[in-house]
């Protein structure tokens, strides 16, 4: 990635998916090296336009970027800086800007995806052909790519087996931050013509979604849920399967654009989980299943829909599964499929587990691990709908969107993936429900029209009898859908609809 291996006396840190100044490698790197520091970020059209066309105005990504870079500009600024915020194509503006600030080297922090590789080859480039160099730091993953191999040398696919080699691997110095000296005097101001007011998100085809008011942005935000974390992580295994428990640490927002270090958050956990603590092991086990994603991404990136498709950084349409067998099964499709598939979008199933979760999705962008499981399931294996639909549907609602980790986790659901489970092992959404929602707290709270039902009715109303439904208040069909499919008769179809790739997986 680096075009020269030069930095020189002006540099320019350009910002993606690490908000933050703290423990950050090319900040770092980039005050060690040069006297004049900027720092810029590019809200891409590449990727913007893509959100656009699908109507995704009322962003919520966008807007959480947006807001952490408030804080992040006021940050710099503070510093003797400021943060450098433009809106157009990232491989245009970068090259100019570098050029415009007189910056011998850029500096960034490494991006796994194949689009954003391809963004970063074309920026290297550009900078080439006017002497400007261009480095890639290591920074949003323990470790990356082929650091951690099998025995024989060959990349794991099975996660356990990964999961042991990392831990044995791990080192304190993985962990060390990459602390930055904002007290160096090395953030330079912006220059007058180049100081441009941020970029409002309505100028940018956006509205706000007030998302701040209910999550948390930037690096503060962050840190708030860090340490609010740390208070529960020792019970986090026993009660992170729970969706109505505040269980999980609802970070997973803040690692994907970096307002907070992979290090710090796998720090705490290692740290805990050496003096004992049974939630720390499995909270850093989580963490870990992020590493091992992106390992599976960035050494088989067939995964990911082709660079050379318009789709860029969020198009999922298209790709593989990860066993190719699994590309032979025939999925519903058509008015029926479109139908099933509209039904399951908007929380209206008939199964109150799949609607609530679907509801606390499309409400607040975020979803509990268990839930993601359920629906993915149930999309894929009661409705027979390709799990790609699913993927995309996630891909533009959920705000910790990443495509590696949703890749993985529906392919790990349409037992297509590299350590999926297997075809046959279909979720009952009733079990589901009693077993991890035993009492309806969370379905009541996103379906306040099922609230009066008793705990054993709630995760199947149909089954209540007609005068249950009438005291709670409830016509089916009218007040909350009848099940749109039979799961027993859904469970046989799949099992049908597997058989093509039956053999191979046994
Ligand atoms: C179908 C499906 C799609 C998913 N899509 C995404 C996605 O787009 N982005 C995403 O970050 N996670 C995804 N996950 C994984 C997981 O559901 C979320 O990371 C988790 O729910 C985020 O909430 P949290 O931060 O409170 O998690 P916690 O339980 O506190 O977990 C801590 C952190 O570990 C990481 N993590 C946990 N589980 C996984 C996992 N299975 N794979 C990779 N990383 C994990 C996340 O960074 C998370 O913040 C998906 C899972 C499934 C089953």
């Amino acid at each position: 990635m680096t075009a020269r291996n030069s930095t020189g006396s002006r540099g320019l840190v350009w910002l993606r998916r690490d908000l933050r100044v703290h423990d950050h490698h090319a900040l770092r790197m980039a005050v060690k090296a040069c006297q004049e520091v900027w720092v810029a970020f590019v809200f891409d059209t590449d990727i913007l336009s893509y959100l656009l066309e699908r109507d995704l105005n009322k962003d919520r990504r966008v807007d959480f970027i947006w807001q952490s870079l408030q804080e992040l500009d006021a940050e710099l600024r503070a510093k003797g800086g400021g943060l450098i915020v433009r809106h157009g194509k990232a491989v245009e503006i970068i090259p100019q800007l570098a050029k415009e600030l007189g910056v011998q080297a850029v500096f960034t922090n490494k991006d796994y995806e194949p689009a954003a590789i391809e963004r970063d080859r074309i920026v290297s480039l550009a900078l080439e052909s006017s002497e400007i160099a261009f480095h890639g730091y290591k920074d949003q993953v323990i470790f990356e790519h082929q650091e951690v191999l099998t025995g024989q040398g060959g990349v794991f696919s099975v996660f356990t087996p990964y999961k042991n080699a990392w831990l044995k691997k791990l080192q304190a110095t993985d962990l060390d931050a990459h602390a930055v000296n904002l007290d160096s005097g090395r953030f330079a101001s912006i220059p007058k013509s180049l100081d441009l007011p941020m970029p409002s998100l309505s100028s940018m085809g956006f509205e706000s979604t007030g998302i701040q008011s209910y999550l948390p942005t930037g690096m503060s935000g962050a840190s708030q849920l860090f340490e609010e974390f740390a208070g529960r992580i020792d019970h986090y295994h026993a009660t992170r399967d729970y969706p109505s428990v505040k269980g999980p640490s609802y970070l997973s927002v803040h690692s994907r654009f970096g307002t907070i270090s992979i290090r710090a958050l796998v720090r705490e956990a290692h740290q805990r989980m050496l003096a004992g603590s049974m939630g720390a092991t499995i909270w850093l086990s989580e963490l870990i299943w992020r590493d091992f994603y992106f390992m599976i991404l960035s050494n088989h990136p067939r995964l990911a829909p082709s660079v050379s498709k318009k789709t860029l950084l969020h198009g999922t349409a298209g790709h593989e599964s990860f066993k190719p067998d699994y590309d032979k099964i025939v999925w519903e499709s058509g008015p029926k499929a479109q139908k099933l598939f509209k039904a399951w979008c908007e929380g209206k199933t008939g199964y109150p587990l799949v609607d609530a979760a679907m509801h606390q999705l499309n409400q607040s962008g975020y979803m509990h691990n268990r839930l993601r499981m359920v629906v993915a399931c149930f999309l894929i294996k009661d409705l027979g709908i390709d799990w790609r639909w699913g993927e995309q549907y996630f891909a533009d609602h959920l705000n910790d969107f990443d495509f590696a980790a949703n890749n993985g986790g529906w392919q790990w659901a349409s037992s297509s993936g590299c350590d999926a489970q297997p075809y046959f092992r279909i979720f009952n959404p009733i079990t589901q429900s009693e077993k991890f929602d035993a009492e309806g707290k969370f379905i009541k709270k996103y379906l306040p029209q099922l609230s009066k039902l008793s705990k054993k009715t709630i995760h199947a109303p149909w089954l209540a009898g007609d005068i249950e439904l009438e005291i709670a208040g409830i016509r089916l069909g009218r007040d909350y859908p009848l099940p749109i499919v039979q799961h027993d008769e859904a469970r046989k179809n799949t099992l049908i609809r597997y058989s093509v790739v039956k053999k191979e997986s046994l």
